[in-house]
């Protein structure tokens, strides 16, 4: 699942950006500094022109409040195979944290353990705890269904129901955890929702063709939105750019910095230079000489990649190994 950047890779000519410069460009309040490759769209944007025929409009639904996501002494099995030790993170509300580390020290089984996927696989089995706000999402009083409407995914692939309409896709999550909505609400959320993961404009003509005949950028920011119609409070995403070229790559990364004003971001990446342009904050994730992984060090993504404290997390952000 390794996805290291390439030298022909656009994105890689791109300094970082500080999340207040990010956010200005994003709003097209400031330009790209120099030698960057400027594809951010600096016009205002202007309210999307709705398909859709309806006199009134729903009321908006109310966004879900920022969560806070605290991983605490998160050990992880897969039979008698341990893959993680002891891990502890804190995700902070509003934020992107990026997870970073050498392939197979057990980032994608962290992040599937946030909202409950692990003990989906018969041999799996794990240890401590996951609180979003303070509950804990593995109380056994709360319906599974519940954590993971509060805690969406997006995987490596794109993985829209491929013969389902584009609007049915969007509203897939709503069936699954027996939301209801009538026709008006179901308009409203598609096109907020597509609006949201910045797909509105590219699909708004042809909502009733099938998921599938989209692009792969497009497919992935289909599954955006459609993670987004439940209204989650946290977005997890794995390596959710692995499989797209560099401007779809770019599309995504937009987006992210977009929606992280309603929800709580946290991506497993292997590009650093993602890293760096996304994320505020970075966890190294390490599986030494067979040993199961555990986080050697974590903190804002401008300290990691500058003046990391522990050397194998500079030798690793350097690409010495990887
Ligand atoms: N379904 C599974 N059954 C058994 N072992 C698994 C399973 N999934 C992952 N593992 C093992 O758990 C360890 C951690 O895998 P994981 O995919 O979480 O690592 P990763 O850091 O995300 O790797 P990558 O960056 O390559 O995706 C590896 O040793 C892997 O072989």
């Amino acid at each position: 699942m390794t996805d290291p950047a390439t030298a022909d890779d656009v994105t890689t000519v791109l300094p970082p950006l500080s999340r207040r410069e990010q956010r200005r460009i994003m709003k097209g309040a400031a330009t790209m500094p120099t030698g960057a490759v400027a594809v951010v769209p600096a016009p205002a944007n202007p309210a999307p022109v709705s398909t859709f025929d309806r006199a009134i409009l729903p009321e908006p639904v109310p966004a879900a409040p920022l969560a806070e996501l605290d991983a605490r002494g998160i050990s992880a099995w897969f039979g008698d195979h341990q893959v993680l030790d002891r891990v502890s993170l804190t995700m902070p509300a509003g934020v992107i944290t990026s997870l970073i580390g050498p392939s197979g020290c057990g980032k994608s089984t962290f992040l599937r353990i946030l909202n409950r996927m692990h003990e989906l696989i018969p041999s799996a089995s794990l240890a401590g705890e996951v609180l979003i706000d303070g509950v804990d999402v593995y109380d056994p009083a709360r319906k599974l269904v519940d954590a993971r409407k509060s805690i969406g995914m997006v995987f490596q692939k794109p993985n829209p129901f491929p013969a389902m309409s584009i609007y049915d896709n969007v509203l897939a999550g709503l069936k699954l955890t027996g939301t209801r909505a009538d026709r008006d609400r179901k308009d409203y959320l598609v096109e907020t929702c597509l609006t949201k993961a910045g797909l509105w404009k590219e699909v708004r003509d042809r909502l009733r063709a099938p998921g599938g005949g989209l692009s792969g950028g497009q497919q992935q920011r289909l599954c955006i939105a459609r993670s987004l119609a439940v209204t989650p409070r946290v977005l997890l995403m794995d390596e959710p750019c692995s499989a797209l070229d560099p401007t779809s790559t770019r599309v995504i990364e937009e987006t992210m910095l977009e929606l992280v004003n309603d929800v709580t971001i946290v991506i497993v990446t292997h590009n650093m230079q993602q890293a760096q342009r996304v994320s505020t904050q970075c966890a190294f994730f390490l599986a030494s000489q067979g040993q199961p992984g555990h986080i050697v060090e974590h903190g804002s993504t401008e300290a990691m990649f500058t003046s990391p404290i522990d050397q194998r997390t500079y030798d690793y952000v350097n690409g010495v190994f990887g």
